[in-house]
């Protein structure tokens, strides 16, 4: 079966949409801060997805678009003002940070409760824990979404996550042992990777490198989600796994575009609802 995202975003957003129209019966308007250094094209498409998706649910957003060689000081500078407007309720900063930006003094300087991509350590440690008072990634937190929606079981099950970043691979293997996986995190040294993966009940893809998995990798008992987003030799967007390749042998496949993708924006909204009841009290 194909694992569309948009069914998966469109059950969460009316949800959220339900909350929202809570929060803005009391006179709060939820709102969120996108601070983008530099035009990169990954963060421009991940960019465009959100604003969209934020004015079907009637949210707010403010883009604070910054020079590329901008100083650290001048980067802390502008999110210490967005963590002091009580107006707004959410920070996305869009990752990876050009190579001179000191992204440890960064991370830190993100209050915890405004910070609903978990960029934060004090929400990684939470991620680690479990505590639900904090945020996960988008992307991870996309990743259970889609598992949930389509009512794939993964307690017990043999859950192979390929890809161990920060951003997607650590925290998702993190996400999947909370609820109960039996998870093989491999990597780029991983020894005989096709023998792990064949037996992998669900097969999650995070390396970055475009259509890498192909039949030799599953069987038709995997479940596989590829959270790859890449363009291929002629320009059009694809995922870490040869779609076209597997898609007839494998039980399920999430499509790129139009899979994980297609959610991780809407997990956003759903963290920033969440962060403003928390900074409003409710
Ligand atoms: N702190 C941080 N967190 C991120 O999650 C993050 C980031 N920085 N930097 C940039 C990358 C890129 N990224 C995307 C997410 C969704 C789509 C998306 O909506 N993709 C659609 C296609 C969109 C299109 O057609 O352009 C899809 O896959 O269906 C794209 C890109 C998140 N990123």
């Amino acid at each position: 079966m194909i694992l569309y995202g948009r069914e998966v975003a469109d059950k969460m957003s009316e949800e959220i949409l339900n909350e929202v129209k809570e929060l803005k019966d009391k006179g709060i308007e939820p709102k969120l801060a996108i601070v983008r250094v530099g035009r990169n094209e990954s963060d421009l498409s991940y960019e465009r997805g959100a604003i969209k998706r934020a004015e079907k649910l009637g949210i707010k957003v403010e883009v604070f678009e910054l020079q590329e060689d901008i100083k650290t000081d001048d980067l802390v500078g502008c999110i210490e003002r967005i963590n002091n407007d009580k107006l707004i309720h959410g920070i996305l900063l869009f990752r990876p940070l050009p190579k001179h930006i000191d992204e440890n003094h960064i991370k830190n300087a993100i209050n915890p409760i405004k910070d609903i991509d978990c960029i934060n350590p004090i929400n990684v440690a939470k991620v680690m824990e479990g505590d639900k008072t904090g945020f996960a990634p988008c992307t991870p937190s996309a990743v259970v979404e889609i598992l949930k929606h389509y009512n794939i079981d993964i307690k017990g099950k043999n859950v192979v996550v390929i890809g161990r970043s920060m951003v997607v691979g650590k925290p998702l293997s993190m996400l999947l042992l909370n609820e109960d996986a039996t998870v093989t995190i491999c990597h780029s040294k991983t020894q005989n990777l096709k023998e792990v993966t064949k037996n992998a009940d669900i097969l999650i893809v995070a390396i970055g490198r475009a259509k890498f998995i192909n039949r030799e990798y599953v069987s038709n008992k995997t479940t596989v989600i590829d959270v790859g987003i890449n363009v291929d030799s002629v320009g059009n967007l694809c995922g870490d796994v040869d779609f076209d390749d597997v898609k007839e042998l494998v039980k399920d496949i999430t499509p790129v575009p139009g899979g994980v993708g297609a959610v991780t924006n809407t997990v956003l909204f759903k963290n920033l609802v969440k962060a403003c009841k928390m900074q409003m009290g409710y």
